[in-house]
C-alpha cells in the first residue's frame, strides 16, 4: 500500500481541534481528514459522509462485530465513535496525508499502531473555564453534557505529556501560524509516497 503521513489533533471538548482540523484542511490539499463514524446526533451545520458518518448503535456495533474499525471508543456515554479502516487506505492510496481528529485515548491508540510518520499533537487550553465558555458559546450541548465534556477534560490532560506536541490554543491566529508550520514541514517530504 502506498503511504502518507499521519496527523493526529486530540484534546479535550472545545479546546479547538475541530477549528485547527478545518483550518490545515483548507491550507494543505494533501492532507485529508479520516472521517469517523459516529452514533451521534447530527448538529445543523454538519454533513453525513463530511463531518462524521451518522450511524445507529446498531450499525455501529455490527461494524465492530466486523472488524471494521481501526479503534473505536464511547467517547461520551452511550456515544460512540470510530475510525474505519477503510478510510486511511482510501486516503493513502491517493498519495495523500490523513488527519485524524480523535480523542485522547483514540489518538494514543492510533500513534500506538502506526509510531512512524505520525505526528500527535495535544490541543489545549490552560484552564476549564476557557473551556466551559467556548463550549457554551458554541451552544451545541446543554449543560448537563457540558459538565460531561468537563469532567473528562481534567482526566485528558493527564495524558499530554505523552504527544509528540503540547499546542496551547489561546490566540486562535497564533495557533493557526504555529499548527500550519508544524505540519507543513512533518508533510513536507518529497519521499513520502512510497
Ligand atoms: N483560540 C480560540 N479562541 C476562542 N475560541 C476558540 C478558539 N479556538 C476555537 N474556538 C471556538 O471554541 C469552540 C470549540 O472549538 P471546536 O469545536 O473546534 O473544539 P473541539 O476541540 O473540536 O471540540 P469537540 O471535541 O467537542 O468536537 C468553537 O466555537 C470555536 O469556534
Ligand atoms: N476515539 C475516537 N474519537 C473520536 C473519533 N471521531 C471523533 N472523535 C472525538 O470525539 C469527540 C466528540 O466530538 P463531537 O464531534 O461530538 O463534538 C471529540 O473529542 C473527537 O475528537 C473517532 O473516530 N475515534
Amino acid at each position: 500500500m502506498k503511504k502518507g503521513k499521519i496527523i493526529i489533533l486530540s484534546g479535550p471538548s472545545g479546546s479547538g481541534k475541530t477549528t485547527i482540523s478545518q483550518y490545515l484542511l483548507s491550507k494543505i490539499p494533501k492532507l485529508k481528514l479520516s472521517i469517523s463514524c459516529t452514533t451521534r446526533t447530527i448538529r445543523n451545520n454538519e454533513k453525513n459522509g463530511k463531518d462524521y458518518y451518522f450511524i445507529s448503535t446498531n450499525k455501529f456495533f455490527s461494524k465492530i462485530e466486523k472488524n471494521h474499525f481501526l479503534e473505536w471508543e464511547e467517547v461520551y456515554p452511550n456515544i460512540y465513535y470510530g475510525t474505519l479502516k477503510n478510510e486511511i487506505s482510501k486516503i493513502w492510496n491517493k498519495c495523500q496525508h490523513v488527519l485524524f481528529d480523535v480523542d485522547v485515548k483514540g489518538g494514543l491508540s492510533l500513534k500506538k499502531k502506526y509510531p512512524y510518520d505520525t505526528l500527535s499533537i495535544f490541543i489545549m487550553v490552560n484552564s476549564l473555564k476557557i473551556l466551559k465558555k467556548r463550549l457554551f458559546l458554541r451552544n451545541y450541548e446543554n449543560l448537563s453534557q457540558i459538565n460531561i465534556r468537563l469532567n473528562k477534560a481534567k482526566m485528558e490532560w493527564e495524558y499530554a505529556r505523552l504527544f509528540d506536541i503540547r499546542l496551547l490554543n489561546l490566540n486562535l491566529d497564533q495557533t493557526k501560524k504555529k499548527v500550519i508550520k508544524l505540519v507543513y514541514n512533518f508533510t513536507k517530504n518529497k519521499s513520502y509516497c512510497i
